[in-house]
């Protein structure tokens, strides 16, 4: 199956310039879903992977099914003042704009292996950020997955080092 053809493109969106790869056909189609699922897990399971980080809002909706698949955790990465708990905090620049990512401050127990899961990579800033909280807490990324890689932004290069896997390149 040609996932692919779930994909939507939107020209200038958010804003002018962006092609915006759009997901939620694919979402909504219960077989292309779970065939994006099956192959992010068949990655992941080759991996020691205690618990999967993923990054809102977009990273839940990969992040939680490859969890469960695997048996394991799911903590989830969020946009500030989101978390009731004490946080850890990083900014990032994204492909339009700049943001902050939190997590709780106790979400990752040193030793533990992560996996960490998002729909896409486009520069990159948002999964070095959640690469760097969750090494600041003692965690071990054992791996990164996405759906969707932008290819011409060139996100890999902050990530040099780490086992990164897209399942779909454009
Ligand atoms: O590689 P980057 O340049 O950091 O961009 C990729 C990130 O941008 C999007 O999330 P966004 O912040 O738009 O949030 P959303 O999932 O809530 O829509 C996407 O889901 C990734 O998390
Ligand atoms: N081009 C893009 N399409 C969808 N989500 C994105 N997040 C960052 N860049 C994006």
């Amino acid at each position: 199956m040609d996932l692919k053809e779930y994909i939507a493109d939107i020209p200038d969106f958010p804003e002018p310039g962006v092609l915006f790869r759009d997901v939620t056909p694919l979402l909504a189609d219960k077989d292309a879903y779970k065939e994006a699922i099956r192959l992010l897990v068949d990655f992941a399971k080759e991996k020691d992977v205690d618990v999967i980080a993923g990054p809102e809002a977009r990273g839940f909706l990969f992040g939680c099914p490859v969890a469960t698949e695997l048996n394991c955790g799911f903590v989830p990465v969020r946009k500030p003042g989101k978390l009731p708990r004490k946080v850890v905090t990083k900014s990032y620049d994204l492909e339009y704009g700049s943001n902050e990512i939190q997590m709780h401050s106790d979400s990752i127990q040193p030793g533990q292996n992560v996996l960490i899961v998002d729909d896409l990579l486009a520069t990159g800033g948002t999964v070095q950020a959640t690469v760097s909280l969750i090494e600041q807490m003692g965690g071990n990324v054992v791996g990164i997955a996405f759906l969707i890689e932008l290819e011409a932004l060139k996100g890999r290069k902050l990530l040099t080092g780490y086992d990164v896997y897209s399942v779909l390149k454009y």
